[in-house]
């Protein structure tokens, strides 16, 4: 039997794989001393990702043309605009904090956000599966590696626990399941790039997750 598209994928990008499911900002939510104004920062940068991956989704749903994709995408869309942007909405309210356009403007934000449509807006539907796919797939990943870790935060706790939930990684197995099937009618070329995209997606994440530690004051001393 041919070799699986996505575990080509993921033995080729094992290392910005690791890097990201390693990074900082997971290790300091497994110790338990992730700093609260960084979590403030993540929600704000996160909260505004959710409205790209809307507008990702709704590319999908365009580009798509298998029915069942579109009914599954759809209730995607749905999910991001009425379950999740109503808990960005709350936890906005309960931390008393706002939309920043200047941390939105922040490079490494503004090339998360920006890389990730334009895969979108660019590419073809097996395109816009793969980097749904990279960055749900690491998600799970993590989150599902460190939900048994104490975490004083309810509220770092209730984001962990929606990606290590059933519900999200079946979500996450569909997008790797899709995958795999778009790749037995890929040709090697369309191949080759999706295991690019996958990295690139990788490396996007980890600048994303960067730019929620506040840059360190310049000291004069
Ligand atoms: C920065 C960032 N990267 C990946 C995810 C994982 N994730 C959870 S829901 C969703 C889109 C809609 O399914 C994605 C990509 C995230 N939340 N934030």
């Amino acid at each position: 039997m041919a070799e699986r598209l996505t575990d080509r994928i993921l033995a080729e990008n094992a290392d910005p794989f690791a890097a990201m499911v390693n990074h900082r900002f997971v290790r300091d939510i497994e110790a338990d001393r992730l700093p609260a104004a960084v979590f403030d920062r993540y929600l704000l940068i996160e909260g505004a990702f959710v409205e790209t991956a809307i507008a990702i989704f709704g590319y999908a749903v365009a580009k798509a043309t298998d029915m069942g994709d579109r009914r599954k995408l759809i209730g995607s869309l749905d999910a991001l605009a009425n379950e999740q942007m109503p808990y960005f909405e709350a936890a906005f309210a309960r931390r008393g904090i706002a939309p920043d356009p200047a941390l939105q403007a922040d490079p490494k934000v503004a090339a998360f956000r920006e890389g990730m449509l334009a895969i979108a807006r660019d590419g073809d539907f097996g395109g816009i599966v793969t980097s749904m796919f990279a960055a749900e797939w690491m998600y799970w990943t993590w989150c599902s590696a460190v939900a048994s870790a104490p975490m004083s935060d309810p509220m770092v706790r209730d984001w962990i626990e929606m990606h290590a939930a059933p519900g999200f990684a079946a979500q996450a197995h569909w997008l790797r399941d899709r995958l795999d099937a778009l790749g037995e009618t890929m040709t090697p070329a369309e191949r080759d790039a999706a295991v690019r995209t996958f990295g690139h997606v990788q490396r996007l994440e980890i600048d994303f997750h960067e730019a929620a530690y506040p840059p360190a004051a310049i000291s004069a001393a």
